[in-house]
């Protein structure tokens, strides 16, 4: 059986892939420092799968650490790589922070993949790259853009970190470039636990709907778009998740004819925020408090992805549609006031 090594386990997407990866048969083993998020994420893994998973409390900037789950490990065969920082926000506010957690963490971990000759390496990486694309929706070849945030150059250094290591090495990589990943698991059981007040838009709407927030603002609505607001390429995380799956099968069965493979995670479907909006009031039955507001600085105007080339290469059939991802978020943000610990959490009452 693969054993694969997943970073950032305890997190938002980290948490869904596990369970993809356990129901399709593999050994998976995690690696989650909790900066961002809780162990008590694996209880509601194990219900789902009936698995336990071993979590190792590791923070991947620490090389000597992190060597040392593999020197434990030396069967993995493969590795996906989520755990980063991913607050654009944060990242303007304190950028050394987020270069040097995205960036020593990736670096010691390829280190690792050389000195124990890991096969595979699946990377997160996100459509920041494309910026504020010329021409939607964007392709795999679509020219990136500089970044607008610190956050949005991590994923593009680490880009090209594994591209020139990958050209040096044995090990193959894929790079996964994800859309807007929204929603929970169909079982409700793990999904989305935001730090604070939430800075993405579906987590804004399910506090909003629930009472947590008072308020929530869509930012602009003077956008040259279909209704003025921006357009995003919602994904439900559990389809965003099974990808990972699929490009880890790609790398075993030895489809890949490059060295390092880049794909496009998305639905293919650009719904502005405002429509979003309206399908959560339609599926929820809730009326929103929102208004509008300013426009949000460095906010991309409009995009969404051309994701023919993961279908067809991987074989990834999508399985939920908007109202799906909105209405799995809801009854994941109605299960979480149940659970005051989750409800009123701030990262340090996290773990
Ligand atoms: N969620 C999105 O909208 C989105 C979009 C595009 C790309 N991504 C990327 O996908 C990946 C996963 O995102 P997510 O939404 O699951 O985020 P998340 O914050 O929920 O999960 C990331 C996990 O990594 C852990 N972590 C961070 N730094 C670490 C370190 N140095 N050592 C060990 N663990 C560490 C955190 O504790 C957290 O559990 C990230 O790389 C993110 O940048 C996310
Ligand atoms: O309270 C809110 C929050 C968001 N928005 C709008 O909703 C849209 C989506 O915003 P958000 O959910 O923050 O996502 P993005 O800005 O598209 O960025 C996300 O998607 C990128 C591409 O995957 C990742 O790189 C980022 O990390 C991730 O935060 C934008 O137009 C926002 O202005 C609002 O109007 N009100």
């Amino acid at each position: 059986m693969s054993k694969i090594l997943v970073t950032g386990g305890c997190g938002y997407i980290g948490s869904h892939t596990i369970v993809d990866l356990v129901e399709n048969g593999y050994e998976v083993i995690s690696v989650d420092n909790n900066s961002r998020s809780t162990s008590r994420i694996f209880e509601g893994i194990e219900k789902i799968t009936g698995k336990k998973i071993k979590n190792y409390k590791v923070d991947l900037c620490n090389f000597d650490d992190t060597f040392a789950i593999f020197q434990e490990n030396e069967d993995i065969t493969g590795i996906i790589h989520f755990a980063a920082f991913k607050a654009v926000g944060e990242s303007v506010e304190q950028p050394l922070m987020y270069f040097e957690n995205n960036l020593v963490s990736l670096i010691n971990l390829l280190k690792c993949v050389q000195e124990f000759n890991i096969p595979h390496f699946v990377f997160s990486s996100s459509c920041t790259v494309y910026g504020n694309p010329d021409k939607i929706p964007v392709t795999e070849t679509t020219p990136p853009k500089p970044a607008e945030s610190p956050y949005g150059y991590t994923k593009q250094m680490g880009e090209q970190i594994i591209n020139e290591f990958s050209k040096a090495n044995a090990a193959q990589c894929v790079l996964l470039r994800y859309f807007n990943p929204v929603g929970a698991h169909p079982s409700i059981m793990i999904g989305e636990l935001p730090i604070g007040k939430p800075a993405n838009l579906v987590p804004a709407i399910t506090q909003t709907a629930i009472g947590k927030l008072p308020l929530m603002q869509v930012y602009g609505d003077d956008y040259d778009t279909r209704d003025g607001s921006c357009v995003r390429d919602f994904i439900h995380v559990s389809d965003i998740a099974h990808a990972h799956t699929l490009a880890i099968q790609f790398l075993e069965q030895g489809k890949s004819t490059k060295r390092c493979e880049v794909f496009n995670l998305g639905s293919g479907n650009g719904f502005t925020v405002l429509e979003a909006i309206k399908t959560f009031e339609k599926v929820s039955g809730v009326h929103l408090n929102y208004v509008i507001g300013p426009r949000r600085p460095g906010d991309v105007i409009a995009i969404y992805a051309n994701n023919d080339f993961a279908v067809k290469t991987l074989g990834w059939k999508l399985k939920y549609s908007l109202e799906d991802m909105l209405l799995t978020a809801w009854k994941w943000e109605q299960r979480l006031k149940t659970d005051e610990k989750f409800y009123q959490s701030k990262p340090a009452d996290l773990n």
